[in-house]
């Protein structure tokens, strides 16, 4: 395409995003900051042939545009839609996936090293944001690939923000470069860069004095790392932009980091002006800006834990709170307007995350870690060698814990009862709902025995009468909630009110069932277990888990204690032991068998009830 029909196409590319994702909502600010990128780099690479790698992917949208799937965008982040990241199953013009930040450079100097091995030589890009550059997973890839002299492309897309504003002396040292000569600089100082790159980059002695004066913008943290640092550069200017990567694409060199300056949400006003830039949206109005809001009839969990966690850091000043740069998302930027000087924003940084507050706890503070489940993944040995054998008393809250919808499998929150299960000394909870979400915040801030963690999930409660404050639990006793018999069906988590409507099936069918919220994972209830063991001649389990969670603690305390020596059937229900695609979370957990139809199922099944029976059976109460 000639060079000066590629800002109309910039245009209409942000144009096209713009109304797409006010009809599906999703991931808007950091797309719009990378429409010239986007259309620059495809411009002058030989994709897929040459690859490009987007970090967390959640900017790839005018990416997909551009690459086959226009026609598609409207099912964004549905179920059997497409993807809301970048998916190797869903296109050649992805070479890799993504979700959770930091990787690109990894997955990028990998491809370049194939290359090279197989002798099929192509371009390497990895597009890592600001954020994203906070993490250390991006410098142990920088540390190997300037090491290994690697013929790779990282294109650093600064735009000053994270989800929320950037933190850590990354994001000071990212603004003096900035704030340089060569960006502040005239626009003939810009064309310097570009000028003076073929022969910098040919030059065999790359630390030549020509090198260092022209380009001495501080890109020595880069430098040092074994890249040419180029810039900082117009992110949006396309005039330099495609030349740059031309003589890049061209040069025979080690690693290259070329920095670009960018606005998140560049070029949609109502974004441009958002404190949080639209990072993530619902539907939206485009004219107006204003987003849909679901009608909500009880509070979220975020928000109870976050209130929650304000009482009682309130009352004890020895509670501070942790995030890896998710402020909004766990709530704590609620609690940052209380007790300001008692949050830490550590940025993309999960394992620093979980150690701090390690080291906080080892002098007597009572750290919370607010983090999603899933990207707790990324300090699993942090929590076991640094919390865990030390036995530290380190508080976990789980959010975005089971499925969490439109964000897929990348992001979903099924491991954590699994992965923190295996470890001795933790104790763990679930929230049936968000009464208990605040009974177990308060269980935690007055529990200093070793670590803590507690779950609960994306979106909103049960409605249910919130106690004003929490009260303590006592640590590893469940409750029964309603005394039947023949069936039990023991909860672990946020089931519990699909099973309590599960019961009002089955008791319209003349069977009673007992149905006990377990509140513990570690320690169990080991009494009541055995209890409703002993009582009934069905015991089913439900969990927002995977295999290796709740059920699977509950099979291995009946089997270990001879519980399933004799006439009692047990069911653990979980979820299946497959990645699922993205939906809604209704829909993944009706297709898990864990909504009330399958929960009434199973439990007809287990008494013996064929299809037949089955279908009578449910036909009279239908
Ligand atoms: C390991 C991990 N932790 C946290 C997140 C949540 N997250 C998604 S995007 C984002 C901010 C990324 O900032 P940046 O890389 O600068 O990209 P931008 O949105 O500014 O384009 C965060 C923290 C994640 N995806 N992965
Ligand atoms: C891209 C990313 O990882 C985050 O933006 C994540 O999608 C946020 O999830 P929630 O929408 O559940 O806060
Ligand atoms: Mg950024």
């Amino acid at each position: 395409m000639p060079r000066e029909n590629l800002r109309q196409l910039a245009d209409e590319l942000r144009a096209e995003m713009i109304d797409a994702v006010s009809v599906t909502g999703g991931h808007l600010g950091a797309g719009l900051g990378v429409v010239e990128l986007t259309v620059a780099l495809h411009a002058v690479f030989d994709t897929p042939h040459d690859r490009i790698i987007w970090d967390v992917g959640h900017q790839a949208y005018p990416h997909k545009i551009l690459t086959g799937r226009r026609d598609r965008m409207r099912t964004l982040r549905q179920k059997d839609g497409l993807s809301g990241f970048t998916r190797r199953a869903e296109s050649e013009y992805d070479p890799f996936g993504a979700g959770h930040s930091s990787t690109s450079i990894s997955a990028g100097l990998g491809m370049a090293v194939a290359s090279d091995l197989m002798d099929k030589p192509r371009n390497v890009v990895a597009v890592i944001g600001d954020g994203a550059m906070s993490a250390g997973m991006a410098y142990e890839a920088m540390n190997n690939a300037g090491a290994m002299d690697a013929r790779l492309i990282v294109v650093l897309n600064d735009n000053d923000m994270s989800i929320a504003p950037p933190t850590g002396a990354l994001r000071t040292y990212l603004a003096r470069l900035v704030s340089g000569p060569v960006y502040r600089g005239t626009r003939e100082a810009a064309k310097t860069v570009v000028s003076k790159l073929p022969k910098m980059l040919y030059e065999p002695a790359r630390k030549t004095e020509e090198f260092a004066r022209s380009f001495f913008t501080g890109g020595t943290l880069f430098e040092e790392l074994g890249f040419y640092y180029i810039g900082p550069v117009d992110g949006h200017d396309l005039e330099n932009l495609l030349p740059i990567f031309e003589n890049v694409r061209d040069a025979e060199t080690g690693p290259i980091l070329i920095h670009l300056v960018t606005q998140k949400g560049k070029g949609y006003a109502p974004a441009e002006h958002s404190a949080d830039k639209y990072h993530g949206v619902s539907k939206f109005n485009v004219i107006t800006g204003a987003q849909a809001k679901a009608p909500s009839n009880a509070p979220s969990y975020t928000n109870v834990f976050a209130e929650t966690l304000i009482q009682e850091a309130n009352d004890d000043p020895r509670i501070v709170a942790v995030t890896a740069a998710m402020p909004t998302g766990t709530g704590l930027d609620k609690f940052a307007e209380v007790h300001p000087s008692r949050i830490f924003d550590v940025g993309i940084a999960e394992q620093h995350a979980v150690t701090f507050a390690a080291g906080m706890a080892s002098e007597g503070m009572k750290p919370f870690v607010a983090i999603y489940s899933t990207f707790l993944q990324r300090a699993y040995d942090q929590v076991v060698h640094d919390v865990a054998i030390q036995h530290l008393p380190v508080r976990f809250a789980i959010d975005r814990a089971g499925y969490v919808g439109a964000d897929g499998p990348t992001h979903a929150g099924n491991y954590d009862a699994a992965y923190l299960g295996a470890i001795p000394g933790i104790v763990q909870m679930a929230a049936a709902d968000e009464a208990e979400l605040r009974h177990m915040v308060a269980t935690a801030a007055a529990y200093d025995n070793g670590p803590i963690a507690f779950r609960y999930p994306r979106g909103e409660g049960m409605g249910v009468d919130m106690p004003a404050r929490g009260e303590k639990l006592a640590i590893g006793k469940g409750r029964i909630v309603r005394q039947g018999a023949t069936i039990a069906i023991l909860s672990y988590g946020t089931r519990l009110a699909e099973v309590l409507a599960a019961a009002d099936k089955l008791a319209a069918l003349g069977l009673n069932p007992t149905i006990a919220d377990a509140r513990f994972l570690k320690p169990l209830d080991e009494e009541l277990i055995a209890k409703l063991a002993t009582t009934h001649d069905v015991l089913l389990t439900t969990e927002e888990g995977s295999i290796g969670g709740f059920g699977s603690h509950v099979a291995t305390f009946l089997a270990s204690n001879g519980l399933l020596d004799g006439k009692l059937r047990f069911r653990p229900l979980m979820i299946p032991d497959r990645f699922d695609e993205h939906a809604s979370q209704s829909d993944m957990y009706a297709a898990a068998g864990l909504d009330r139809a399958g929960i009434v199922t199973t439990a007809l099944t287990t008494l013996g009830y064929d299809e037949a029976a089955m279908a009578a059976a449910l036909g009279k109460t239908s």
